[in-house]
């Protein structure tokens, strides 16, 4: 179904969510429109896995709504146009080949019974050859490297042509170059309207196209806003250069090293 650029493709509101009897995320309002990307930002235990799992449906909410494609998210039914990239998870045991672990991203878009067509085996190398791996799509996962490993993972989420993407740290692990050739293959899709939540620990290659940042803290929204307005915020190593005044939502104040710590070492826990 094709959307008009005003729609908003997700939007949730006043969302909050307990795990283990405590509260991990409170008061949330959060909206990503068609062909707009949102970067997730914040430290770490700040909610940002948690937020995305529950509007994936992967974890249930207790106070507030979710709407997909307009829809209440619990009449929605059109997964497929959402693609879904989870926190760096380990496939390194499977001993599924590449191909396979890409084509489980359609397997909702094809006929019961029935062995993958040509059209099939075609949109699956297209999604590999986006991510350079087209090559090692005979290989089992658990041959590839972590970073690799990842790359096959997005384009599981890539193949279906979702018109939502959500993507858990997708550059964690991933080197540079293929950071770079991520951020255009994301950029594309954005012009074509894909919506992307993106969830990230440093902003990298990333940063060009991201048109909103929304920092957590302690499971509220701090900021809602430009990643330019983000005081002291280093995007892959470029710093800001006039850092406006942040617009604090909650009252929280941000601190840099709340946001772009690489390798995750600071925690600060549940809130
Ligand atoms: N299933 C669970 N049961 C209880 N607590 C949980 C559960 N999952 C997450 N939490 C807690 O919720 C808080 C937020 O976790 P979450 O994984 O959403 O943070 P995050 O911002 O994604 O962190 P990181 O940047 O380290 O990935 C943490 O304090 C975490 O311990």
């Amino acid at each position: 179904m094709q959307l008009t650029s005003a729609e908003t493709v997700l939007e949730a509101t006043d969302l909050s969510v307990e795990l283990g009897g405590l509260p991990v995320l409170r008061g949330i309002s959060l909206s990503v429109g068609v062909g707009e990307t949102v970067a997730l930002l914040g430290g770490n235990g700040s909610g940002k896995s948690t937020l995305v799992r529950t509007v994936v449906g992967l974890l249930p909410y207790q106070h507030g709504t979710i709407a997909l494609f307009g829809r209440p998210q619990r009449l929605f039914r059109s997964w497929r146009r959402i693609g879904y990239v989870p926190q760096r998870t380990p496939v390194g045991t499977s001993a599924a080949t590449v191909r396979e672990v890409v084509g489980a991203g359609l397997l909702a878009q094809r006929p019961p019974f029935l062995p993958a067509g040509k059209a099939h085996r075609r949109a699956v190398t297209e999604a590999l050859e986006v991510v350079g791996m087209a090559g090692r799509a005979g290989d089992r996962v658990s041959w590839l490297s972590g970073g690799q490993q990842q790359r096959v993972l997005i384009a599981r989420a890539l193949v279906g042509k979702p018109q939502l993407l959500i993507l858990d740290e997708p550059t964690a692990g991933v080197d540079l170059e293929h950071q770079q050739v991520l951020a255009g293959v994301l950029d594309r899709l954005t012009d074509n309207g894909t919506a992307m939540l993106v969830v990230l620990h440093e902003i990298g290659p990333l940063a060009e196209q991201i048109d909103r940042a929304v920092v957590l803290r302690e499971g509220r929204v701090a900021y809602q806003g430009s990643l330019a307005g983000i005081p002291g915020l280093h995007a892959g190593g470029h710093e800001c250069e006039e850092p406006a005044a942040p617009d604090p939502i909650g009252g929280a104040i941000l601190q840099q090293t709340d946001l772009v710590r690489p390798n995750g070492s600071q925690g600060n826990g549940r809130p």
